[in-house]
């Protein structure tokens, strides 16, 4: 054991040791899948880059550094202190192409709508009463076809008729209770109202508000042509 440890620290041959169990040299399988590999087999793990590849081919070159007039200019500092909502910015460099698109316009300066004061007994509630109390707010006995030139003939304070989307509806009773003050919906008397209906306020059903005043529908006016 002596003289084989002395061997193996000095590097010389060993001498018979018969005490020593041989080292064997075991090669794993060429293949852990196959279990059985051929011992011809390379698992050698290539080089990378591949030894005939490209990049060990091309001459190693230092990276190139982009003059000022090639590089991509820098964004513009955004201006939002100073940005009002909606409105664009004047110069497109100054900012605005970082801001976030708005779908917020900025209030036009329209005609301001007019809350009335109703007389008390007259709020929406009432009305609601009202047409449900049965009482006749039609003034008409039947469902009748109206022609323009009828639809005129109501178009004073105590006879209103108007017509909305086709229908024609008595206003009269309605004309207290109306939100937007009489003088405003009697503009709409004796004619078709749509227009100025929808304009004001598309989101009021007056279908519904107005079901207890329908008189009839609106007609084209009927020739008079005799031949
Ligand atoms: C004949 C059918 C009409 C009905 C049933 C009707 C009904 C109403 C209702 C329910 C409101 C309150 C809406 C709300 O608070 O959002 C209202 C408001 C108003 N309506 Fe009418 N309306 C009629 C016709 C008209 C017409 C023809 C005009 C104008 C020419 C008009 C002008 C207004 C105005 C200015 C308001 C604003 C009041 C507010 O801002 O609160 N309406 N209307």
């Amino acid at each position: 054991m002596t003289s084989y440890l002395r061997s193996w620290l000095t590097g010389a041959p060993v001498a018979a040791a018969p005490d020593v169990p041989q080292v064997l040299k075991v090669s794993p399988p060429a293949s852990d899948d196959e279990g059985e590999g051929t011992e011809t087999e390379d698992n050698s793990i290539p080089a990378f880059p591949a030894l005939n590849s490209a990049q060990r081919a091309a001459p190693s070159k230092p990276p190139r550094i982009l003059s000022d007039s090639a590089l991509m200019p820098p964004p513009p500092v955004p201006s939002l202190a100073t940005r009002t909502p909606g409105v664009a910015t004047k110069s497109s460099t100054a900012g605005s192409s970082l801001l976030v698109p708005t779908t917020t316009k900025p209030p036009k300066p329209s005609k301001k709508r007019e809350k009335v004061a109703l007389t008390p007994g007259h709020s929406p509630l009432d009305w609601a009463a009202l047409k449900s109390s049965g009482a006749d707010l039609r003034g008409v006995d039947t469902l009748m076809r109206i022609p323009p030139s009828v639809l005129k003939q109501h178009r004073s304070k105590d006879d209103a008729w108007t017509a909305i989307n086709g229908k024609v509806y008595n206003i009269t009773a309605y004309l207290p209770f109306h939100p937007g003050g009489e003088r405003e919906l009697m503009r709409v008397a004796g004619r078709d109202g749509t227009h100025l209906f929808t304009s004001t306020h598309a989101w009021v059903n007056a279908d519904f508000m107005l079901d207890t005043c329908l008189v009839g529908f609106l007609i084209p006016e009927p020739s008079t042509d005799s031949s």
